[in-house]
């Protein structure tokens, strides 16, 4: 369980974080998104003890990263990739993390295997491409099998095989009971991983929502398709849905989220042949949500050269 409470973290004049709230659950992806500066990577460290708020808190298990016991058993973070000293092995940075955090060597081989890296463990991570030193990270982050992990731009610079894996392993680790907390300016990333979004601007909060609401009160709407199309279509606009019949004789429908579409369904007894949520409008979504926190945008001038 992580909970940030009215945090706000200042730098000099700045403010990097402003009076932000908001709660993550076990058992679901959570994306944490927001534009380049919005303050994603301050909350995260402040969850990790590694900057001081000026006010408000920032508990992982109801505490300060500070007063947990045996921090890495709790909370398992990728922040930066690159820290590993490259001189070492793989091999030997996790048995020395293992060592000094009272952690049992037999989680070694194991969270080596879990990630892919067994059989490049002896290898120095000088040698290591981007991929496999966010492997390492990840490695790490599990190493004391905590119940909360935070990661932050996982996937940044990684080949599409790599970004596959690491939506998987996300997926598998929140299905496992843990609570999950996953970073990215891409809504295009997070539409494929996350089931619940924090959506942050200028260190303020701007959405806490589910990726199902967003696609509901955002997306293109819900391609159903039914064999009995005309009494769904009467049943779902009867409970608030806007409806439309596509002309091969699927229904459009919108302001209703796929879980309630298909429950409705259930509980008249009508099979559905498809329900597809088109959520092609996220990114617009995002892109309007955030709209005013952007710290940078083009500018386009018209008459250009
Ligand atoms: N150590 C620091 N000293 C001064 N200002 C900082 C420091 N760290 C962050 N900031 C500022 O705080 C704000 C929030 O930065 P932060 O890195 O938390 O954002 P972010 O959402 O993680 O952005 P990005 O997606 O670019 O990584 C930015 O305006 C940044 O310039």
């Amino acid at each position: 369980m992580i909970e940030v409470r009215e945090l706000t973290k200042r730098y000099g004049s700045a403010t990097a974080v402003d009076r932000l709230s908001f709660e993550v659950g076990p058992g679901r992806v959570t994306g944490f998104l927001g534009p380049n500066g919005a303050g994603k990577s301050t909350t995260m460290r402040a969850l990790l003890g590694l900057c001081a708020p000026a006010s408000g808190a920032a508990l992982v298990d109801g505490r300060p990263y500070a007063s947990l016991r045996r921090p890495m058993t709790r909370v398992g973070a990728l922040l930066d990739a690159s820290a590993v000293h490259g001189g070492r092995t793989a091999l030997n940075h996790l048995r020395w993390l293992a060592r000094t955090n009272g952690i049992a060597q037999a989680r070694v081989p194991a969270v080596l295997e879990q990630v892919g890296l067994a059989g490049v463990a002896r290898r120095r991570v000088a040698g290591y491409s981007l991929g496999m030193r966010q492997r390492l990270g990840i490695a790490a982050a599990l190493l004391g099998d905590p119940g909360v992990l935070i990661f932050d731009e996982p996937v940044n610079g990684l080949d599409p095989d790599g970004i596959r894996w690491i939506r998987g392993l996300m997926r598998d680790l929140a299905a496992g009971g843990r609570t999950v907390l996953l970073s990215s300016h891409l809504m295009s990333e997070m539409e494929l991983t996350a089931d619940r979004l924090v959506i942050i601007g200028r260190g303020r909060l701007i959405a806490d929502t589910s990726v199902a609401e967003l696609t509901a009160r955002h997306g293109r709407g819900v391609l159903v398709r039914s064999p009995r199309a005309d009494e769904l279509a009467g049943m779902l606009a009867e409970a608030g849905a806007g409806v439309t019949a596509d002309p091969g004789g699927a229904l459009s429908v919108t302001g209703m989220e796929v879980d309630r579409i298909g429950d409705l369904a259930a509980r008249n007894g009508i099979a559905l042949y498809e329900v597809t949520p088109r959520g092609a409008g996220l990114e617009e979504a995002y892109m309007e949500l955030t709209a005013d926190s952007a710290e940078h945008r083009a500018i386009t001038e018209g008459g250009g050269r």
